[in-house]
């Protein structure tokens, strides 16, 4: 939206403006100005309600530039633009004014529970006509379905951050009189980004309703199903015969009976709640009046009701109880705290690998990890592609109106059956967990500080953070490097894995399921040790957390149906994460000195790096040890950029040749700033922020 906010000054009456006023503030408080004097000529303005500023007004400019970069006096009949280039291009640059370099702080969710109810069928309609040779005829319209709602997966959006968490179907409209049908209502459509896995939350009925409460919640199903046949009698158009109908509606369980199958066939439809009721009623009644015989079997007693409201509340509270409980039990803990523990010794400074940590820290690491996964889910569906459309809460049926009787040869029992038939049906509710993988060809994995948000940055138009502290990153992040052909390669940066992260330390598995959906890996170490760390050595406990990661059960162990294709897969994927084709990094070469280059430090340390790659059973070949300076000086990068391309191709048999040429054309931008002194100064001051 971009919007001039003129300001037209009349007569000598002053406004003043809070100190903190804002644009938008004092947009919307010239909009509530509604009297507006005529102007000197006598016309009124063009949306002059709209505009107006009384008086001779100084707009002081506070806070930036929010209002005008001067202060100004307005004159009457002078106009000036408030906010020059509208509130959203001010709102960018402001934000461009805090961060200047675009750094990615946009939120990142990859987990989430959703609730989706589809609309409520429209009520068919019970009316007559009243003129004419078709007088006494039924003409009531059938209602409208219940909208559904839609998971659909959009390529443009990368985190499952949502507007809300509830998605409601719209309702079908009522049928009307002359036959007219409801409107159907309108379906939603919820975006979700590429590579969400969809799984059903169960209901607690369906968990635990084998478990000890059987017996009783087949009756409080019953009850609901009893109480709602009658209430909704109460909505009959013609009031006067709602008790008679009422009445018959319950006579006719066993005419029901004979005709029910021709009825079904008629509509098309089942009827659930009758049988519900008919079942239920008379197992109410026998209960309670010790063996009545069959007619009383079919009628309510009040006294009856009461007692089973109170049995009812019972269980409600029962499984509220047990709700609170199941709360409590997994109630998420703050994982910046278990990381900050995790990393931040005793002594203050931060550890790569946690400091010797109590047993219940570890306990809380994994509980914060599991926490959300304490409810039993069933896999629907993981929905990789894009535009793809998953139907997960289905609306109401309609409620038909009592024209589909018109027809009919005989109107014995009509108005009751119609009665029932017109009943909508009430949308499907669903609970849903979406767990989102990211979907990306390369996966980089290190220890925190071995720069690989550095990397994506040099390769891609990402802009991560960068830091000279451990897990600067805290959320993965996608950048794609472009090839001058076009050709894209999508990398994943992942927050820095420590020991045990295949355990869940420091958010391991969380992290380390992104790569799941990689097709290679690229393992970064920091060559220079700048943290006082071992090169090889951190290959090898990467190696080690990898292999034990794939080998490990997948997340969410307690699924229903756990053996199922889409865990089979997932479990197949992890099993061979060790055979993707990989290639190890050593960063931060710039800072091996000449003289150590000289006498062979680096090829050394890449020999020693490759060794320790087979010890631990990471699939590279020869040449794939590579010396890199992602930060400062961008050596090794356009190798990189065509070996990665390479290995991509390798794998999808494209035997295109990779032309110099081709390397990724972003590195070309920074090779471009390398060359002129000044821009090195501030690409080493970017890497370092
Ligand atoms: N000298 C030198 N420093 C580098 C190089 N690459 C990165 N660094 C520095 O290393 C530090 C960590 O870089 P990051 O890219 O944030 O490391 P990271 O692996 O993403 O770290 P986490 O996000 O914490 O996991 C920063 O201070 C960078 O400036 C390099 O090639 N040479
Ligand atoms: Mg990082």
């Amino acid at each position: 939206m971009v919007f001039y906010l003129s300001a037209i000054c009349y007569g000598r009456r002053a406004l003043s403006l809070s100190p903190s006023i804002t644009a938008k503030a004092l947009h919307y408080s010239l909009r509530s100005k509604t009297k507006v004097p005529p102007t000197p000529s006598g016309k009124q303005p063009h949306n002059a309600h709209r505009r107006c500023i009384f008086g001779s007004t100084k707009i002081t400019h506070h806070r930036g530039s929010f209002l005008h970069d001067d202060d100004v006096t307005l004159k009457p009949g002078q106009r000036i633009a408030i906010v020059p280039g509208g509130i959203r291009s001010k709102k960018a640059s402001l934000r461009k004014m805090k961060n200047p370099q675009g750094i990615s702080d946009r939120p990142f969710i990859d987990r989430i529970q959703i609730k989706t109810r589809g609309g409520s069928g429209g009520k068919g309609a019970l009316s007559f006509h009243s003129l004419g040779s078709y007088k006494k005829r039924p003409c009531g319209g059938h209602g409208g379905r219940g909208g559904n709602v839609y998971l659909v997966t959009d390529p443009t959006i990368s985190s499952l951050k949502m507007e809300k968490h509830h998605y409601m179907g719209g309702d079908g409209g009522r049928g009307g009189k002359n036959a007219m049908q409801g409107k159907n209502g309108t379906d939603v459509f919820v975006r979700v980004p590429c590579g969400v896995v969809v799984r059903r939350v169960l209901d607690w009925d369906e968990i635990e309703h084998d478990e000890d409460i059987g017996e009783e919640e087949e009756l409080v199903t019953g009850f609901e199903a009893q109480t709602s046949m009658v209430g909704s009698s109460n909505e009959f158009d013609n009031e006067g015969e709602e008790d008679e109908l009422e009445a018959e509606l319950f006579e006719e369980q066993n005419l029901e009976e004979d005709n029910s199958d021709e009825d079904d066939e008629f509509f098309g439809r089942e009827e659930i709640e009758v049988e519900h009721y008919s079942a239920t009623s008379s197992e109410f009644n026998h209960d309670d009046n010790g063996g009545s015989d069959d007619e009383n079997d079919q009628t309510i007693n009040p006294h009856e009701k009461e007692d089973f409201g109170t049995e009812y509340e019972k269980i409600q509270s029962m499984k509220r109880q047990r709700k609170r409980r199941r709360k409590l039990r997994g109630a998420p803990l703050d994982y910046d705290d278990v990381v900050d523990q995790e990393v931040r010794g005793e002594d203050g400074m931060f550890h790569w690998s946690a400091p010797e940590t109590s047993d219940d820290n570890d306990v809380m690491a994994t509980t914060a990890y599991s926490g959300n996964a304490i409810r039993k889910t069933v896999f629907l569906a993981d929905l990789d592609k894009p535009h793809t459309t998953l139907l997960v809460a289905e609306g109401g049926k309609p409620g038909v109106g009592n024209q589909a009787y018109a027809n009919r040869p005989y109107f014995s029992n009509m108005e009751s059956n119609a009665a029932k038939k017109s009943i909508p049906g009430m949308g499907e509710t669903t609970y849903l967990e979406l767990e989102l993988k990211l979907i990306a060809d390369v996966g980089l994995v290190g220890f925190p500080n071995a720069g690989k948000s550095s990397l994506l940055s040099a390769m891609s138009r990402a802009r991560p953070k960068i830091a000279s502290y451990p897990f600067t990153t805290l959320h993965p992040l996608v950048g794609s490097i472009q090839y001058r052909d076009g050709y894209q390669i999508v990398m994943a940066d992942v927050p820095g894995l420590i020991d045990g992260a295949a355990e869940g330390r420091g958010r391991g598995i969380e992290f380390l399921r992104h790569i799941e959906r990689t097709k290679a890996l690229v393992y970064m170490v920091d060559a220079a040790g700048v943290d006082g760390r071992d090169p090889v050595n951190d290959l090898k406990i990467l190696g080690k957390e990898l292999r034990e990661y794939g080998s490990s059960g997948i997340y969410g162990e307690n699924e229903i149906g756990g053996e199922g294709e889409y865990e089979q897969e997932v479990r197949r994927r992890r099993r061979e994460i060790m055979n993707r084709p990989s290639l190890i990094l050593a960063n931060k070469m710039d800072l091996i000195s000449e003289l150590d280059a000289d006498m062979g430090r680096r090829e050394e340390l890449l020999f020693r790096l490759g060794q320790a790659g087979e010890e631990v059973g990471i699939f590279c070949e020869h040449g794939d040890v590579q010396g890199i300076s992602a930060g400062v000086t961008g050596e090794g990068l356009r190798g990189l950029s065509k070996r990665l391309r390479q290995v991509l191709a390798d794998m999808t048999n494209d035997t295109t040749n990779i032309a110099d040429e081709y390397v990724a054309s972003y590195l070309f931008m920074h090779a471009e700033r390398q060359s002129s002194p000044e821009k090195d100064v501030s690409i080493a001051r970017r890497a370092n922020k």
